[in-house]
């Protein structure tokens, strides 16, 4: 195996993870999450960073790379539900959902059900908040979009899951690991490990030199620098215990309502 196919997500969420990434066997894909967890199904990529939901699904496909994730140990910063009505009041409602999320999509069907105990009706939309707001009374945006939607702020409610989930369970919340198809562990075990080391590395300098992050994320997307700092630190991209127990609630409590076939355990590469 030459190069490994790696997906990037197309959000400002993971740049301390990829600004310093350097490796000479490595080609990136960058996609919305739903697209990358396709993608990596349909063995297009062979690693990457996939809506946790994603990995749930089919957890005898892939191995996970410890200490990676995008999560979240309270608000999240990026994962909003933006609604026209208080939360009470949007039982038997229209809840649009974001078609670019797997993960977020499912954990607010889990909070709505056993926390907020009501039931909408849910359409699945493009992300365009103007579009979903036409159709229904609440939009879920996931990544730079809802960071638009905070950035633009039209004087509606917003429920950020990550906060959500945290005070409902006291539980960090795991919205994306590092998947890795089960044939590219067995046939290339050197280079995967050489890339997870890249990874843990540039992660390590993203968070240090998290400065250079947040003048590229701002040079990119736009805003203050003060906002990307306050936006950094709601994330966590590690994968400690609390995450993994996190992560473990999220899979039970997905396959008590009927949304996963199994409650998943996540299978960490070495580990097998
Ligand atoms: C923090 C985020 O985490 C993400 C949410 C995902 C999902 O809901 O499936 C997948 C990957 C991450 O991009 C975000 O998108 O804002």
């Amino acid at each position: 195996m030459e190069v490994l196919r790696i997906g990037r997500i197309q959000y400002a969420n993971i740049l301390p993870v990829y600004h310093f990434f350097e490796h000479d066997r490595v080609e990136f894909k960058p996609a919305v999450p739903s697209q990358l967890n396709a993608w990596l199904e349909e063995g297009a990529v062979d690693l990457g960073p996939v809506s946790s939901f994603a990995y749930g699904l089919h957890p005898e496909r892939y191995v996970v790379l410890r200490d990676l994730s995008v999560s979240s140990r309270g608000p999240v910063g990026s994962i909003f539900l933006v609604s026209t009505l208080p939360i009470p009041s949007l039982h038997g409602r229209t809840v649009a959902l974001t078609s670019s999320s797997a993960t977020s999509v499912r954990l607010l069907k889990i909070l709505f059900a056993r926390r907020f105990e009501i039931a909408p009706k849910y359409v699945t939309m493009d992300p365009d908040l103007d579009r979903m707001l036409e159709r229904a009374d609440a939009a879920l945006l996931i990544g730079d979009d809802a960071l638009e939607a905070v950035l633009n702020p039209r004087g509606l409610m917003m429920l950020d899951l990550g906060e959500a989930w945290w005070e409902w369970t006291g539980l960090g919340m795991v919205f994306a690991v590092w998947a890795v198809r089960r044939a590219v562990a067995e046939e290339a075990p050197e280079l995967l490990h050489s890339v997870h080391r890249t990874f843990r590395e540039a992660r390590d300098r993203g968070l240090r030199e998290i400065d250079a992050v947040i003048r590229a994320a701002a040079d990119f997307c736009g805003g203050e620098e003060q906002f990307w700092r306050d936006y950094y630190r709601c994330l966590s991209y590690d994968l400690g215990e609390d995450l993994l127990d996190g992560l473990h609630r999220y899979y039970q409590e997905a396959h008590d309502l009927g949304l996963l076939p199994t409650a998943a355990r996540v299978q960490l590469w070495g580990d097998l």
